[in-house]
Formats: structure tokens, C-alpha cells, sequence
């Protein structure tokens, strides 16, 4: 019988559901590292919500664990490729408590607009303060949305029936689905420009981390108002506690830390900031949802091997695995090509396979290029979960077998609709193995995708290749590998090289201010 621990704080439900499908199960929550450390040996099945941490050392000693269970959205306390190396698959539940987290945020946005938690103490302490406490109205008001996700599409909807206008800054947000949401879509400096409130609702990722920076708080709005209910590390703290102090902030609601337990922080006693100790999941009817879907999830794992929102494993069955392996690499590949090259506003993706890969199960491919394509975003998309958020997104995915031949034994072309048009690579499998890029954007390259690169277009003209050898040459870069293709001669062409350490900002800058560059891009493929 598997067994399974329960190391949260968790709804009543997840254990009678496991006891009722034959699982054992123990609830022992607030264990040190050391002590979870100790037990973790003994179980199949991990089930936790944000306070356990599921580090490398957790895994390392896990070595019957098959499957960790987030009951919520966030998964930044597990260490996702640890529990991939590992073997270890990572579900979460994500749609249980985004409407519990929406009504945070908006019941945040309200205790800013009317100062509800120094009123409520100032009542309560005798005071009576009548005239100290003035409002705003949010009927009319611009609500800046950062990341138009589950949740912040749930908060759009509650606030356009408050009557605000909703703008959103979010790079996956479709023009279409901006509208059918009833939403602007605007850039990031234009939501910081406009919002009377922001609310913020993205994962925390490299691109969004600090992403309201002190640069990014003194463009807002003077008197902006922000409500924070996704993850600590969004804000600058330091930096929001000064423009608090200022005046430039009006106010600012915090349900999350970059530390947390945040049982300190300079924030605490500031007028006009009020906190949460990431509550935002903590309604009854939130926690219910959760605690059946992770048990739910986990169960049929456990017992049938069936798999659900998971976040590191390939729906496979064990026949095709071997086969498709080198496709969904390259898939991949293909789909971060374009991802990292142009990500904004994706419409819709057509994956076309010709020659050998025509006879193939073509899903985990397109899974494949969705999530290389998309994992620019959040690194907790995989093949699993790309496919959905596609079409949460109301990206169009078309697939397309080809009987021609081909100047290749076995083909992959994917075409990107983005804002700026269509976008189509292409690449084959080499030896029926390996990977490699046949066509980029209409011309003809061939190249392999691995680690660092970089992607040049420039004028066609004497001179270039020596100007641009001698920029990275004298910033240290060694080249790998050099590969060119140009529309026509004097025309546009392309480069792709292959560099042995990342690309340095400083020298990108240098790179596209080389006369005759039109685009210069720093690229990683893992
Ligand atoms: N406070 C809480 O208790 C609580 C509860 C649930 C979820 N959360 C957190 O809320 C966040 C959002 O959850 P969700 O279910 O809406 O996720 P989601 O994946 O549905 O939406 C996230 C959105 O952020 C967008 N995004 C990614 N990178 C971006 C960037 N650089 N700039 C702008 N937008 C970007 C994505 O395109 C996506 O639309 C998660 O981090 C989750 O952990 C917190
Ligand atoms: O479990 C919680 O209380 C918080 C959950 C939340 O942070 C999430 O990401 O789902």
C-alpha cells in the first residue's frame, strides 16, 4: 500500500480521500528540515502547500518518493529539475483558489482605498478619527493589471463590475483575448503611467523578479496605490518603503515577502501599508478544492499511474518514449528559438511534420515546441502544462502531416503568429538523433541549438564578419561554431554562432551598434 505524508497544514478532506482509495497516510506538519529529512525515506507521496521546503537535500533522502503534490499554484518551495533529475514527479492544483486569491487582491485594493485597517484601530482604540480618514473612490480609476493570468483575469472581471478601467501588462496576452476579457493591453511603462492601483499576478521568474524596481516605482503615477497577493521578490521593499514615506506611493498592500515568514520588516508601522501573511489561498471553500485535487491527483498517480497537472513529466506512454526523445528535443529547441527571438503577443503556432516525423504521434511534439516556446515566461511550463496554457490563452495550434517529400529523410517547421507576423524554423534530426536547425525566418542556416548563442541579421556587406569577430574577440567570447545564411547576395543574412560563455549586456550593446546590424540577440538553449 503507498504511503503518503501530508507535511501542511491541509484541509480535513485530502486524508479521508486517501484513506478511502487505500492510501496510508500521515499528517505531521511543522517539521524542521532536519526532522523531514529524517521521515521523507518512508513515503511515496508527498502532499504540501508553501511552508515545506522541497529542497535537494529533501530529495536526495526521498528515495522512495515518486510523486510531490502542491495543494495551490506556486511551486517555487520544490526544487522542480532536483525532483526531475530525481525522477520525482511535481504537480500542483492551479485553478483551486484562484478566485480566493482574485477577492484577496480586490479586498486589498478596497482596505488601500479607504485606509480600513488604521480605521478599524483607530475605532477600536477610542479615537473616533472621523476627519483623518479620506478616501478614494475606485469607480472610474485605472486598474493596472501585471500578469492577465488565472487569477489576474479573475481580478479584471471583479473589477470591470466595480466599474474601473482594467489595462493589463502581460507579454502572453493576446490583442484578442484582451478583448474578449475586456481588457487594454498596454506595455509595461504605459500601465506604470496610467494605473491609479496596480495588482500584480505573475509567477515569480528571472523576467519578473523586481519587476516593480525603484525605477519602475518612481514612472508610476504619483498617489498609485499597489496590491501585491503573487510572490515576494516582485517589489523592490526597500525601495517602496522610501516612496511610502515620500508620498509618491499612496499605499501599498502586501500578502507576500521576499522573505517569509516576514516576521520583521522595515515596511511594518508604515502609514498606509497594510499586510497579510499570505492569505491569499486561505478561504474554506479555497483549501477544500485544493486538498481533494492534490489527493485526488496524487492517488491516481500512485495507484494507476495516471498524471494530472504535472509540471516535470512528459505524457508518455513507455513504448513511444524512446522514439520520440530526439523530436521533442528538437521541438523544443525550435520553439525556444522563436520564443526567446520574439515573444510578444503569440496568435497562434502551426507545427508541421514531413518525411519520417509524419509517421509519429504528433502531440508530444507540439507540446514540445509549446513549451520551448513559452517557458521564456515561466520555467514552470513544461510539456504537460504548455498545452494547456496555449489554449487558455487562445493560441491557435495547428498541426499538419505532410505525405511530400522532403530534401530531408525526417522535417519539423513550426510557424509562430506573433504581434510582428509570422515566424517560421525549421530543423531536422541528424543521424535521427540529433538536433539541428535547417531554416530561420525564411532563410536557410544550418546550425545545432546548444548553450549559448548568438543571432545576428545584418546588412550583407564586406567587412562584417571581421568587425563582429574582433568585438567578441577583444570581450573575451569565443566562438564555438559559425553559421551563415543570407536571402541574397548583398541582401539580408543571418548568423548564428555558437559562443563558449554568455553574451555580456555590455557586449550585445557593442554588437548592435556595429554598422550594418539590424538585430543582434543573445539566445541559451538547454
Ligand atoms: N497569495 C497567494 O496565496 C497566492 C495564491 C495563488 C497564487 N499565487 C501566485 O499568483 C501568481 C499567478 O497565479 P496564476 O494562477 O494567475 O498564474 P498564471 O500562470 O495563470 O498567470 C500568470 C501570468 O503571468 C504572466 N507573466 C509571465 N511573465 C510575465 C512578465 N514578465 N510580465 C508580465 N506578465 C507575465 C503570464 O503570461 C501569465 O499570464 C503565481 O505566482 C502564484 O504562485 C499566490
Ligand atoms: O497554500 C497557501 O496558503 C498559499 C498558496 C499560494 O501561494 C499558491 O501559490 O497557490
Amino acid at each position: 500500500m503507498p504511503r503518503v505524508l501530508i507535511s501542511d497544514q491541509m484541509s480535513p478532506k485530502a486524508a479521508e480521500i486517501f484513506r478511502a482509495r487505500g492510501i496510508e497516510v500521515d499528517e505531521i506538519t511543522g517539521l524542521s528540515k532536519d526532522e523531514l529529512i529524517k521521515i521523507i525515506g518512508q513515503y511515496d507521496g508527498l502532499a504540501i502547500r508553501s511552508s515545506t521546503k522541497v529542497t535537494k537535500d529533501v530529495l536526495a533522502a526521498a528515495t522512495n518518493l515518486k510523486v510531490v503534490g502542491r495543494a495551490g499554484i506556486g511551486v517555487d518551495n520544490v526544487d522542480i529539475p532536483a525532483a526531475s533529475s530525481r525522477g520525482v514527479v511535481v504537480m500542483n492544483t492551479p485553478f483551486g483558489n484562484s478566485i480566493t486569491t482574485a477577492e484577496h487582491a480586490i479586498a486589498l485594493m478596497f482596505a488601500l482605498a479607504r485606509q480600513l485597517p488604521e480605521a478599524d484601530a483607530s475605532t477600536q482604540a477610542g479615537k473616533w478619527e472621523k476627519n483623518r480618514f479620506m478616501g478614494v473612490e475606485v469607480t472610474a480609476k485605472t486598474l493596472g493589471l501585471i500578469g492577465a493570468g488565472n487569477i489576474g483575469s479573475i481580478v479584471a472581471d471583479r473589477a470591470l463590475g466595480l466599474k474601473m478601467k482594467v489595462i493589463a501588462y502581460d507579454p502572453f496576452l493576446t490583442p484578442e483575448r484582451a478583448e474578449h476579457m475586456g481588457v487594454t493591453k498596454v506595455t509595461l511603462d504605459e500601465l506604470l503611467a496610467q494605473a491609479d492601483f496596480i495588482s500584480l499576478h505573475t509567477p515569480l521568474t528571472d523576467s519578473t523578479r523586481n519587476i516593480l524596481s525603484r525605477e519602475n516605482l518612481l514612472k508610476c503615477k504619483p498617489g498609485i496605490r499597489i496590491v501585491n497577493c503573487a510572490r515576494g521578490g516582485l517589489i523592490d521593499e526597500a525601495a517602496l518603503k522610501e516612496l511610502l514615506d515620500s508620498g509618491h506611493i499612496a499605499g501599498a498592500a502586501l500578502d507576500v515577502f521576499a522573505e517569509e515568514p516576514a516576521k520583521s520588516s522595515p515596511l511594518f508601522g508604515t502609514p498606509n501599508f497594510v499586510s497579510t501573511p499570505h492569505l491569499g489561498a486561505s478561504t474554506d471553500e479555497a483549501q477544500v478544492n485544493v486538498a481533494i485535487q492534490v489527493a485526488e491527483q496524487l492517488s491516481d498517480f500512485l495507484l494507476t499511474g495516471g498524471v494530472t497537472n504535472a509540471l516535470n513529466m512528459p505524457s508518455l506512454s513507455a513504448e513511444e518514449a524512446p522514439r520520440l526523445k530526439p523530436y521533442m528535443a528538437l521541438a523544443e529547441r525550435l520553439g525556444s528559438l522563436v520564443g526567446q527571438l520574439d515573444k510578444d503577443g503569440i496568435k497562434s503556432v502551426r507545427i508541421e511534420v514531413e518525411g519520417a516525423a509524419a509517421q509519429l504521434n504528433i502531440k508530444p511534439i507540439t507540446a514540445a515546441v509549446l513549451a520551448g516556446l513559452m517557458r521564456v515566461h515561466s520555467d514552470t511550463v513544461n510539456m504537460v502544462n504548455a498545452p494547456y496554457l496555449a489554449r487558455e490563452r487562445e493560441i491557435e495550434i495547428a498541426e499538419v502531416r505532410h505525405e511530400r517529400d522532403t530534401d530531408y529523410n525526417t522535417l519539423l517547421r513550426v510557424t509562430v503568429h506573433t504581434a510582428n507576423g509570422p515566424r517560421t524554423v525549421a530543423g531536422t534530426l541528424f543521424g535521427m538523433s540529433k538536433p539541428r536547425l535547417t531554416e530561420i525566418f525564411g532563410i536557410t542556416v544550418e546550425a545545432d541549438l546548444a548553450g549559448d548563442m548568438l543571432y545576428i541579421v545584418n546588412e550583407d556587406k564586406p567587412g562584417f564578419i571581421g568587425r563582429l569577430g574582433s568585438a567578441l574577440g577583444s570581450a573575451g567570447v569565443n566562438i564555438g561554431t559559425f553559421h551563415l545564411g543570407r536571402r541574397d547576395a548583398g541582401g539580408e543574412a543571418v548568423l548564428l554562432l555558437s559562443v563558449d560563455n554568455a553574451i555580456p549586456d555590455a557586449l550585445l550593446t557593442d554588437i548592435r551598434a556595429l554598422p550594418g546590424v539590424k538585430v543582434a540577440s543573445a539566445l541559451h538553449f538547454v
